[in-house]
């Protein structure tokens, strides 16, 4: 039975946010997408995880944030076994976690700053505690005069923008994107690398899934490869 996240973290925080020991994972139509992938991201890395369209990158991130179970092998988060952690269990650990999907899941109803504070209302923060933060955070993605808009209304990289911020916003100690950068301009998805950069120093532990290999040289970050099922290093 694995530890609580609760209790996980109010002990000494283990020195490995991700631990991914002989994972196997495909679906039904696609056997063997993930074969003995063995990975460890340490507490405040940073990685980019390339590799060709369809090699993996989203499935394995899918493990990542426990919404697949992997068909062999085991997985560890933050220093706990998480293999087998129930729907039920399950957003307790993803409170930790900020995600970027590739798709971006905004919600439609809700304004671009209150997607923005997200993380932070459902922690039952007062709003004029954030607020100011929150703006902040728009300012820097360029949306600050957006801020009232339903996300509906704004073009593909103010919603990857608007996702990025919904996902950092709260400073978790694990940030796992889905393609982040996809769908914006090099000059802001430099600025992108740099909000990255910046929570990553300030410690957490960042996983990109990108296939943009010039953004992943000029990072400087760690890269990782996904070929033919498994990972391997690559020189930055
Ligand atoms: N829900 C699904 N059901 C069946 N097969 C799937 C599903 N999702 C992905 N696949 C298949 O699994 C393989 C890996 O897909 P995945 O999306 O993980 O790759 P990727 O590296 O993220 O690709 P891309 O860079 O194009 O986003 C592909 O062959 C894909 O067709």
């Amino acid at each position: 039975m694995p530890q609580s996240p609760r209790r996980a973290a109010e002990s000494a925080p283990s020195p490995e946010t991700v631990r991914l020991s002989a994972v196997g994972f495909g679906y039904a139509e696609s056997p063997g997408v993930l074969r003995d992938v063995n990975l460890i991201l340490p507490r405040g890395s940073f990685h980019f995880l390339t590799g060709a369209s369809g090699a993996g990158k989203s499935s394995l991130l899918r493990l990542l944030t426990l919404s697949s179970r992997p068909d062999e092998g085991r997985i560890s988060l933050f220093g706990q076994d998480v293999t087998q952690v129930t729907a039920r269990e399950r957003p307790e650990w993803r409170r930790r976690m900020g995600v970027v999907f590739q798709d971006f899941r905004l919600l439609d109803h809700l304004s671009v700053f209150d997607n923005a504070a997200l993380s932070l209302r459902v922690r039952g923060g007062k709003r004029a505690d954030y607020a100011a933060d929150v703006e902040e955070m728009l300012a820097w993605v360029g949306l600050a005069h957006r801020a009232d808009a339903l996300p509906t209304t704004l073009s593909g990289g103010e919603k990857q923008r608007l996702a990025i911020a919904r996902a950092v916003m709260s400073k978790p100690e694990l940030i796992l994107a889905d393609e982040p950068t996809g769908s914006v301009d090099p000059a802001m998805a430099d600025r992108l690398l740099k909000l990255f950069q910046a929570l990553n120093k300030l410690g957490a532990t960042v996983l990109i899934a990108s296939h943009d290999e010039d953004l992943a040289k000029r990072s400087g970050a760690r890269r990782l490869v996904l070929k033919d099922g498994r990972i391997s290093g690559a020189a930055s």
